[in-house]
């Protein structure tokens, strides 16, 4: 640490400035210019990370569109991946309905998600929904029938419950965007994704017993564990809507901005953690998952401490010590404490 810095510390001390203060003037730094607050000094000026990996970029991105190889043409969703940054977007396209989902919706999204976590190149995925109106207003009543959501194969099916696993359990960090309402089943899917940034007019909310429904699992479990029992159950008993500062609030969104920053901060957020090393992120996800999500959890959580060791000297002894017909060699390897 430099003498100078020193001298910054203590005379904060001395002259009583409290973290508020700190914080505070992380912050005017952070609107003023484009070091955000966590590469930002006390006095304002980049600290010693931001020194070395300077502020995070807030220009747009170039989306290339994603054809989905030797699946069919998509309808219901767009997917693109940013030009040469290893972010994802998968927009939910039907902004006629709020972007509400059918089945064939969740299966597309469903293929994108599939495609986004295979890709190597992709370490961030973000879900939004077309327009300015609506990230997603849940599932599509006019294709409710009984027992689910229909589709073209005249199936019933509650297929959105498969889609909330899938990006829970992906192993790379989903981003909700969320500009107009996020409601119903909508609400469930940005819940369910490890951030959101919300635009100043998103509106949240679950709508289920207005309309005779409800979803017992994540939807009602994993928003309790968001914003508290008492929340959760005013949030699903009198089903009113939520503003995005109030939401904010509750813990359900991680920053507010306005409209017209959505994407902008969005890309901010997805760049600063394809900063940091994937498998601790990956690590994290799965061991915040674990806690909550039981056996299924573990599973998760194991399989990752499967394959950190599939990549170690120790495992590949065992792997090729079979294949050479001999008994393994483990002895050099060091008991840690
Ligand atoms: C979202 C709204 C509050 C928006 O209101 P606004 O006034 O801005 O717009 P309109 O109401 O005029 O809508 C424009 C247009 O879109 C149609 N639309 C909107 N949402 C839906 C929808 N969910 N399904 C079908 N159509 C929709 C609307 O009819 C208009 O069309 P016109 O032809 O009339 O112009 C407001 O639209 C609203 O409240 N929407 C309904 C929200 C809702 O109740 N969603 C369903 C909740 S249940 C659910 O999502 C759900 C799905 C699952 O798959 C589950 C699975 C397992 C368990 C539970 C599940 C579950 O609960």
């Amino acid at each position: 640490m430099s003498a100078q810095r020193r001298l910054q510390i203590l005379s904060n001390h001395l002259l009583g400035r409290t973290s508020e203060d700190l914080v505070s003037r992380q912050a005017t730094a952070a609107n003023n210019s484009d070091v955000s607050a966590s590469y930002a000094s006390v006095d304002g000026k980049p600290n010693s990370y931001g020194r070395v990996h300077g502020a995070v970029s807030r220009e747009p991105t170039n989306w290339r569109r994603i054809p989905i190889v030797s699946r069919e043409e998509l309808t219901d969703v767009i997917y693109e991946k940013a030009i040469g940054e290893g972010i994802a977007k998968i927009t939910i396209n039907r902004p006629e309905r709020r972007n509400a989902f059918r089945p064939r919706t969740v299966q597309e999204m469903s293929w994108c998600f599939g495609d986004a976590r295979d890709d190597p190149e992709v370490g961030v995925i973000i879900l939004t929904g077309a327009g300015d109106l609506a990230f997603c207003s849940g599932g599509d009543q006019s294709v409710r029938g009984q027992g689910g959501y229909v589709g073209a194969d005249g199936i019933a099916r509650l297929n959105v419950l498969d889609l909330q696993i899938q990006i829970r359990r992906l192993p790379k960090p989903v981003v909700a965007m969320v500009a107009g309402y996020a409601v119903g089943g909508g609400h469930i899917l940005h819940m369910i994704c490890d951030l959101t940034i919300a635009a100043d007019n998103a509106v949240f909310g679950q709508t289920g017993p207005k309309v005779g429904s409800f979803d017992a699992g994540y939807g009602s479990t994993h928003m309790a564990r968001l914003v508290g029992q008492k929340k959760a159950r005013e949030m699903w008993f009198l089903a009113r809507l939520y503003d995005a500062h109030e939401a904010h609030r509750m813990g359900l969104v991680n920053t507010v901005v306005p409209l017209d920053k959505l994407e902008e901060e969005t890309l901010v957020w997805c760049r600063e953690m394809l900063r940091n090393s994937p498998t601790a992120l990956r690590l994290l996800k799965s061991a915040l998952n674990a806690a909550e999500d039981g056996q299924a959890g573990i599973q998760e959580l194991g399989g990752n401490a499967t394959l950190l060791f599939y990549q170690s000297e120790e495992g590949n002894e065992g792997r090729q010590a079979y294949l050479e017909k001999r008994a393994p060699n483990f002895s050099k390897f060091k008991r840690l404490p």
